[in-house]
């Protein structure tokens, strides 16, 4: 691996092609095709339901054929990369040749990795998720504060550097995150992680809010379960006066629904992307099929958290 370094943010940025950044690009994604990201777990039940083997090859099918299905057709898709792990470095090939297809095929990709550590390793958790020379590259990557937010910094830096994001835990949608998230009361353990991660955006500058065309610019993001309810304003977040984009895992195999989606994120339009993983693909696999259950995902979360016009 190339030595990482705070230069090396630097040195990408310079050779790094002006586009738009990540915050951007998702939030045009979500306003052309909906608010859905299709997850890619390869749970051995889906594996089984599409007469997956599970070996690389089978791993390899299924993802390709999320890439085939939904390119064009949903916000972004978020390779878990749990899965791809379990089958060792057959897995890791696998979801190189999966982030290297997406991008091909100008879909986003959300790598859930949901990496934290100490700065001098968070360096090289960086570099795999977010440099342009990075087989692994993603167009963001989910981190986990528990080492505190400022630890991620080297994540933060290369990510603007490159135009890419990252997604913060704050709120998760397994109900045992509460035990340590909802910490403090309305100086909660989280609204401490989303003060951090705002002050990330700030410093990172591209804009305070949406513009007038809901484009939300900011690069770092929160995930916040789509099934925790009203607990932010509880916990002391305030979700509408946040700036970066919102990813919501939780809706359809975890229960949560689009009225559940409407009271977490009651204050916000236009920047949420609702994961559905095991949902979408219990669809498959027959790319009509997916497509299919993909629309109607989309079809019922779009009015409740589709951009506004102004
Ligand atoms: O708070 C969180 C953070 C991440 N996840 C991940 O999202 C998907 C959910 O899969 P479903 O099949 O739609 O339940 C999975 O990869 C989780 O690790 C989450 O669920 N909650």
């Amino acid at each position: 691996m190339p030595e990482p370094s705070r230069a090396e943010g630097q040195a990408a940025a310079a050779t790094t092609p002006s586009r738009a950044s990540f915050g951007q690009r998702l939030s045009r994604a979500i306003a052309d095709q909906g608010p859905l990201c299709v997850g890619i777990d390869a749970h051995p039940a889906i594996m089984n339901a599409w007469s997956l083997p599970r070996t690389p090859a089978g791993l390899l099918r299924l993802s390709m054929t999320v890439v085939e299905a939904f390119a064009g057709r949903v916000a972004a898709i978020k390779p878990q990369v749990a899965w791809y792990e379990a089958y060792g470095s057959g897995g890791i090939a696998v979801l190189e040749q999966t982030l290297e297809a997406a991008r091909e095929a100008g879909l986003l990709t959300i790598a859930d990795a949901k990496r934290g550590d100490i700065g001098s390793t968070m360096e090289a958790y960086a570099h795999t998720w977010l440099a342009d020379e990075s087989p692994l590259a993603a167009d963001a990557v989910t981190l986990s504060p528990y080492l505190g937010t400022g630890s991620l910094a080297p994540a933060f830096e290369l990510a603007e550097a490159t135009g890419r994001g990252t997604f913060v835990l704050a709120l998760t949608s397994n109900p045992e995150g509460a035990e340590v998230q909802h910490v403090g009361g309305d100086r909660s353990v989280a609204s401490r992680v989303v003060e951090s991660v705002e002050a990330r955006n700030a410093h990172a500058a591209l804009s305070t809010r949406p513009d007038r065309d809901q484009i939300v610019t900011n690069p770092h993001g929160l995930v916040v379960g789509a099934t925790v309810g009203a607990s932010p304003a509880a916990v002391g977040v305030d979700l509408g006066k946040f700036t970066g984009p919102l990813l919501a895992p939780g809706y359809g195999a975890q229960g949560a629904t689009a009225r559940d989606l409407g009271v977490v994120f009651s204050q916000v339009r236009g920047n949420v992307v609702v994961n559905s993983s095991r949902g979408i693909l219990q669809a498959g696999p027959e790319v009509g099929a997916l497509r299919e259950a993909a629309q109607a995902a989309t079809d019922d979360l779009r009015p409740v958290l589709g951009a506004v016009s102004s």
